[in-house]
């Protein structure tokens, strides 16, 4: 049986060199390992730190090593990396277990040539009495960047985007797990009875600050709750929960979810429905079209039609209440869910604004005169959201934007035009994400 430290090698090894997803990597490695619960989260815990701190660990490694970072060889820098963690964030794991343990993985992988180098930096550092020194850097940015582990083009765009005081909270509130938000299926039962059964269930269930969205702890996996199987909630950030609670579809609409996999706005849209009228979810992906399919049927939804298809075009026009376009975006927002998504290429000016644009224009022609077109994504980036939004209403003088009530205890974070908002983590504990509603004119 493969130990924490091991396995933890292992997904960030796997992460590194194959850009796998964290939250899918880490679920399939504690299932294959069988780890008990305690290894578990030692072996998480590992893992999302050094993900999340990878800047900083470098920082320091960096700070120490003769050998620049960048001839350093990725297995001997992640096994590094995984003991730097430990030693600065990791108060109950003494230094030395922390270095030992580092050097015999180094040698149970057989790199008996770096298993020496690697103990030299990590003593090193051990002894060291700062061992992240962030007073020799003058640069703001640059700052920000190695104490947060945010890279410094993601930090420019939020300062000269959101301004400091912002872009500093946002920045204190990317580390550590997010609230895991579950939406009540309230087709089939209510929020106090649900949160009652899962009790029975000895998971921590609350009520959360929008009435029906409730935080789950201690879970295990969500699939062997029975009150999952029996279709009672599904896992919905808070973030789209709200901005489903503002667009209020309503009985006997017809809706165009036309990005809708893995579902999870349809099946809140189904809800608050009431299960009547008729919702279509396209996706480009087969696969995921056939969750959507699945997690209806659990959920007892029926109002929801599946398709296949490129939101880039449509075949009708003119039909639909509401349409909801919720584009693929650099997923700025969900930070603290999948901390590597920070350390992709381009992520901040990347050409996703094309495809973003394309479809908000092609989906635009659904709506009927008088229904509403919702645009959203889970990213901070103006040019993915408020920019792009001001240029569609530039060019389709046939939409206005629509006033958004935000429900109750929902917070705005910055000054806006009143038909978008812009959700930041700091302020809601929701995900980052944006939406925008417009009204097409009679
Ligand atoms: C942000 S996700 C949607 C999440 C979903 N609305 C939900 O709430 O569960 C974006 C989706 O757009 C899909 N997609 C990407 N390009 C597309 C295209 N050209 N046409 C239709 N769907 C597309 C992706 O497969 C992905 O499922």
């Amino acid at each position: 049986m493969k130990s924490p430290r091991r396995v933890a090698f292992d997904v960030l090894y796997k992460i590194e060199t194959e850009e796998s997803y964290s939250s899918i990597a880490v679920n399939k490695a504690l299932k294959e390992n069988n780890l008990n619960k305690l290894d578990s989260s030692f072996a998480s815990a590992i893992i999302y730190g050094v993900l999340e701190k990878k800047i900083t660990l470098d920082y320091v490694i960096r700070s120490f090593s003769l050998v620049r970072l960048k001839k350093i060889e990725t297995k001997t820098l992640v096994i590094l990396r995984m003991s730097v963690y430990q030693m600065l964030y990791m108060d109950k794991v003494p230094d030395n277990a922390s270095v030992n343990e580092a050097v015999q993985l180094a040698k149970n992988l057989r790199l008996f040539k770096s298993s020496g180098f690697i103990n030299g930096i990590l003593r090193s550092i051990s002894r060291a009495e700062t061992k992240c020194d962030l007073s020799k850097i003058k640069d703001k940015t640059k700052l920000l960047s190695v104490k947060y582990s945010v890279p410094e083009d993601i930090i420019k765009l939020w300062l000269d985007s959101y301004g400091e005081k912002v872009t500093t909270h946002m920045l204190n509130s990317v580390d550590g797990r997010p609230p895991l938000y579950a939406r009540v299926n309230t087709l089939l039962t209510d929020e106090d009875t649900l949160i009652e059964n899962l009790r029975e269930e000895n998971i921590i269930a609350e009520k959360s600050i929008l009435e029906n969205v409730i935080t789950l702890k201690n879970t295990g996996s969500v699939e062997n709750i029975k009150a999952f199987q029996y279709g009672e909630f599904y896992i919905q950030d808070l973030s789209s929960n709200i901005a489903l609670t503002t667009l209020s579809p309503k009985e006997n609409n017809v809706v165009y979810d036309v990005c809708s996999a893995p579902g999870g706005k349809s099946f809140t849209g189904a809800i608050l429905m009431n299960n009547k009228g008729k919702i279509n979810s396209y996706d480009l992906y087969k696969h995921k079209i056939k969750l959507i399919y699945s997690t209806s049927k659990r959920l007892e939804i029926s109002i929801i039609n599946t398709k296949i298809n490129d939101a880039t075009s449509f075949d009708e026009d003119n039909v639909a209440d509401i349409v909801i376009c919720d584009v693929p975006c650099s997923g700025l927002g969900l930070l603290r869910r999948k901390p590597e998504i920070r350390y992709k290429d381009n992520i901040v000016n990347n050409d996703l604004t094309e495809i973003q644009y394309k479809i908000l224009c092609s989906s635009a022609n659904l709506v009927r005169n008088g229904g509403k077109l919702m645009y959203s994504t889970c990213t901070l980036n103006p040019r993915e959201n408020n920019l792009l939004v001001d240029k569609f209403l530039s060019e389709h003088k046939d939409f206005v934007g629509e006033k958004l009530i935000l429900p109750k205890n929902i917070k705005r974070t910055i000054k806006e035009n009143e038909y978008e908002c812009s959700l930041f983590p700091q302020t809601n504990n929701s995900d980052g994400f944006y939406f925008a509603i417009l009204r097409k004119g009679d």
